[in-house]
């Protein structure tokens, strides 16, 4: 399965931080803003697969506009993985206005329902925590989506869970799509229960 992941969120929550942590394992603290898009080639249940993971600025376009502002993105995107930092509030409400856009443009331009995570990124920073994880969890639940509070400074497994998380719900959403018989899969039905019919008056 190869699959596109679409990492959004204010500056300086750690989103360049979660995904080095993740295909690297390492922390290096320093990422410049530089917008990214990695490939990287990961074993997942015994099978090679491609991600390509974009790490996406939050524009001034963005800010300013409640509704489209991730519709080329979100076109690209399998899945979403939306982060702030357990420190930051406005990162926090940066991520609330997301959920709604990204529903409003997916409404406007009947987009199938994109699998997404939400993520509190420096958990570590505890004694500095704004945003309760209650919060972070009744966002996720509003949204339909997990929710993960993590570290990419101070821990690879759950940096790892994260992403492994996302990864399973694009393929749970592959399967559930591909089970849906669609006007092919009607017909094929219809004309083997007309052949069967045919073939039992013979
Ligand atoms: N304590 C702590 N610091 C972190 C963590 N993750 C990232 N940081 C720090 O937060 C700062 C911002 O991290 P980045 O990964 O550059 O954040 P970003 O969201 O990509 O920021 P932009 O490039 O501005 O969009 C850096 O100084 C990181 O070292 C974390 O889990 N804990």
């Amino acid at each position: 399965m190869d699959a596109n992941i679409l990492v959004l969120g204010a500056d300086n929550v750690g989103k360049s931080a979660l995904i080095v942590r993740f295909l690297t394992r390492r922390f290096i603290g320093e990422y410049g803003d530089l917008e990214f898009l990695y490939t990287h080639s990961v074993i997942m249940d015994g099978r090679e697969q491609t991600l390509n993971v974009w790490d996406a600025p939050y524009t001034q376009q963005d800010q300013s506009s409640e509704t489209m502002l991730c519709e080329k993105r979100l076109q690209w995107a399998d899945g979403l993985l939306l982060v702030y930092s357990i420190c930051d509030r406005a990162s926090f409400n940066v991520v609330s206005k997301l959920v709604q856009a990204i529903k409003t443009t997916k409404q406007l331009l009947g987009f199938e329902k994109i699998p997404m995570v939400i993520v509190g990124n420096k958990r570590d920073l505890h004694h500095q925590r704004i945003v309760l994880s209650e919060e972070g969890r009744m966002l996720a639940l509003s949204a339909d989506c997990q929710f993960y509070e993590v570290s990419a400074a101070d821990n690879y497994h759950s940096v790892l869970g994260v992403f492994h998380g996302l990864l399973d719900r694009i393929r749970e959403s592959r399967v559930s799509v591909k089970k849906l018989p669609g006007i092919k899969g009607i017909v094929k039905s219809m004309s083997a229960v007309f052949n069967r019919r045919r073939t039992d008056s013979l």
